[in-house]
C-alpha cells in the first residue's frame, strides 16, 4: 500500500480566485499564476468559479443515488464501446502495470442529436446521451451541472490563452462540437485485502485538454511533483481541482506539464468525484502553439489531429473498440 503523503502547499498547488473573469476585471496578475502553476506541477484549484452549489450539490445526490442501487441495474445501462456514455463497470479502465482500477463511473458527452452529421458519419465519441428513462433525476441533475461546468471551461480557455499569449479566443475556436467528457465516480473503499497493486484510480495522466474536478470531501486525490514526490490535492470547500492534459502539454512544446495522479480511497467510506474532461473539437490541429517554439526551442512533436489523439489514448487504456459502432 502506498505510503501517507503530505498535502501540497499552496506554493505547489496554488488557489486561483477567478473572479476577475467574471467581472470583467483585469485578468492579466489571474493569468500570470495559472501560467506558473502550468510550468511547474500542471495542478491547480480554483475558486469563485461560477458554478452554483445548488448544481453542485444536486449532481453528487444523484451520483450517490445511483451507486446505490443494486449493480445488475447499472449493468442495464452499460456504456456503448464506441460512443461511451453509460455505466462503466469497474475494472474496464487499466493502466500498464497496474490492477484494474476500483473505481465504476457513468459517463455524459456531449448531447448530440442521432441525425447529427458527426454522428450519422460515425465520428468517433460523437452521439446522443445515454439516460436510463426511469431515473429522470439522473438526467436532470447532470445536465444541469454539466452545462454549467462547461461555461466554466470556456471561461478557462480564455484564461489560458491570455497565459500563453494567444488571442483570447484561440482555443475557443475549436469548442464548436467539444468532445467533452464528464464522468460520474464512485470509489468504493478499499479493504486491507485489496491488491497492493490496486488503486481506485491508477497512477496516469489525462489524456487531453484540461481536467476540472469535483471531489468530495473524502480526498484521495495525490500528484507526482516534477522532482518524483507524491503529494495531496485534498478536498477545499468551494473549489475544484484543475490539470493539464498530455495532448496540450504537446500543443505547449513540453512547456505546461501534464502530471501523473493517483487516487487511493483509504479512509473506509465511499468516495465520489466528478471530473469533466475539457476536450475540443475533433479537427482541431494540434500544432506547436506559435508562442511556445522559436528558433532555439523547435518543436518537439508532429502535428496531429485532437481527436485521432484521444482515440488513440481510449484505445490504449479503456477498450475502446473502433469497430463496435452500430450503424
Ligand atoms: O477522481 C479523481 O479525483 C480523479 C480522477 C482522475 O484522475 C481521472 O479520472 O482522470
Ligand atoms: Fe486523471
Amino acid at each position: 500500500m502506498t505510503q501517507h503523503v503530505r498535502v501540497a502547499s499552496h506554493d505547489e498547488v496554488p488557489i486561483l480566485d477567478l473572479s476577475p473573469l467574471r467581472t470583467d476585471g483585469q485578468i492579466d496578475p489571474l493569468a500570470a499564476e495559472l501560467d506558473r502553476a502550468c510550468r511547474e506541477t500542471g495542478f491547480f484549484y480554483i475558486a469563485n468559479h461560477g458554478v452554483s452549489e445548488t448544481a453542485l450539490n444536486a449532481v453528487f445526490g444523484a451520483t450517490r443515488r445511483y451507486f446505490a442501487m443494486p449493480e445488475e441495474i447499472r449493468r442495464g445501462h452499460a456504456m456503448h464501446p464506441f460512443y461511451r456514455r453509460g455505466f462503466m463497470a469497474q475494472g474496464v479502465t487499466r493502466q500498464p502495470g497496474y490492477a484494474a482500477d476500483l473505481k465504476e463511473s457513468y459517463e455524459v458527452g456531449v448531447d448530440l442529436p442521432a441525425d447529427d452529421p458527426a454522428v450519422l458519419s460515425g465520428l468517433p465519441l460523437h452521439a446522443p446521451n445515454q439516460w436510463p428513462a426511469e431515473m429522470p433525476w439522473l438526467r436532470e441533475a447532470a445536465e444541469t451541472y454539466f452545462e454549467q461546468v462547461k461555461s466554466l471551461g470556456l471561461d478557462l480557455l480564455r484564461l489560458i490563452a491570455r497565459a500563453l499569449g494567444l488571442p483570447d479566443g484561440f482555443f475557443i475556436q475549436y469548442t464548436r462540437k467539444p468532445m467533452l467528457q464528464m464522468r460520474l465516480f464512485h470509489y468504493p473503499p478499499q479493504t486491507p485485502d485489496t491488491s497492493l497493486n490496486a488503486h481506485g484510480a491508477a497512477p496516469h495522466t489525462d489524456f487531453g485538454m484540461i481536467t476540472i474536478l469535483a471531489q468530495d470531501p473524502i480526498g484521495g486525490l495525490e500528484l507526482r511533483k516534477r522532482d518524483g514526490e507524491w503529494i495531496a490535492a485534498p478536498y477545499i470547500d468551494g473549489t475544484f481541482v484543475v490539470n493539464i492534459g498530455d495532448l496540450f502539454q504537446r500543443w505547449t512544446n513540453d512547456v505546461y506539464v501534464s502530471n501523473f495522479h493517483r487516487v487511493t480511497n483509504r479512509t473506509g467510506r465511499e468516495r465520489y468525484s466528478i471530473p469533466m474532461f475539457f476536450n475540443l473539437d475533433y479537427d482541431a490541429p494540434v500544432v506547436c502553439l506559435p508562442t511556445c517554439c522559436s528558433a532555439e526551442s523547435p518543436p518537439k512533436h508532429e502535428p496531429i489531429k485532437f481527436g485521432d489523439y484521444i482515440v488513440s489514448r481510449f484505445k490504449a487504456v479503456q477498450k475502446f473498440d473502433p469497430n463496435s459502432r452500430v450503424a
